[in-house]
């Protein structure tokens, strides 16, 4: 954690989700009403088709609902793509940009990303930016080069820290049940805070750091405790209401 920073509880749904899931998402948004909320945000990103009947779910709840993507123009003859600018009129409040999902299967580049992450503040949303590295880069010790890299090239120069929180997923903890250790987590968040205050002074200070990568109810508390853990970035684990709130529950007592 981060002094005075309040973390952020956020779930990644990918390409996982029918009308059905609309009961998670109903019974997510009741089980962050109290006074955890008050600490701790909250963020469920489903499928572009299920946004719009998901934020009208969520109009008595702390819940937030964001887009797992955006184009990184307003409008135009973009066949199949969805702009900020639509994330926000549905009632989206943030939008990942820069998932290693997106940057493999449509070979996103920093520079598209950061493009993507100027569009999401064009239209008032927040950018969740994603960066990490894979299972080779870290075998040859890059993981810190990679970081830096992908952090200076997808983070645009206008970034606040209200509307700007970077996720941290290395390639080969996502999906795959392995994590990396406490002081790996540590190691290349406390890089991170550093590079950020480098380039944003106290801006950079504020700025959440989520990690993502296989956090489970079981693993959540050990990682969320880690300095400049500013919450997580959850794929499978938020698919499920049950397992959504025991990871935000470990705030229960690392806010105490
Ligand atoms: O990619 C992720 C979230 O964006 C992490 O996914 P898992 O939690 O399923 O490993």
């Amino acid at each position: 954690m981060t002094p005075d920073v309040r973390p952020l509880v956020a779930g990644n749904w990918k390409m996982n989700g029918t009308r059905a899931s609309l009961d998670q998402i109903k019974a997510i948004a009741e089980g962050v009403q109290g006074p955890l909320s008050e600490k701790v945000e909250t963020l469920i990103c489903p499928p572009a088709t299920l946004l719009y009947v998901a934020t009208a779910l969520c109009t008595d709840s702390p819940l937030q609902i964001g887009a797992q993507d955006c184009h990184q123009n307003a409008s135009g003859a973009h066949t199949g793509d969805l702009s900020a600018e639509m994330i926000a009129d549905c009632f989206g409040t943030h939008v990942i940009v820069g998932h290693s999902e997106r940057r493999t299967d449509h070979a996103e580049t920093d520079h598209l990303v950061r493009a993507k992450a100027e569009a999401a503040y064009a239209a008032d949303l927040t950018a969740v930016i994603c960066i990490g590295e894979t299972a080779d880069e870290r075998k040859s010790g890059q993981t810190l080069d990679i970081l830096k890299r992908q952090l200076a090239g997808s983070v645009p120069d206008g970034a606040t820290a209200e509307r700007t929180v970077i996720a941290y997923e290395p390639v080969w903890a996502i999906g795959t049940g392995l994590t990396p250790t406490v002081a790996d987590v540590a190691e290349a968040h406390a890089f991170l805070r550093a590079e950020l205050i480098k380039r944003f002074g106290d801006v950079g200070k504020k700025m959440r750091l989520l990690y993502g990568g296989s956090v489970k109810p079981s693993n959540a508390k050990e990682l969320m405790a880690v300095d400049n853990v500013d919450g997580a970035l959850i794929g499978g684990a938020s698919l499920k209401a049950a397992d959504f709130l025991a990871i935000y529950q470990v705030y229960e007592e690392l806010t105490a």
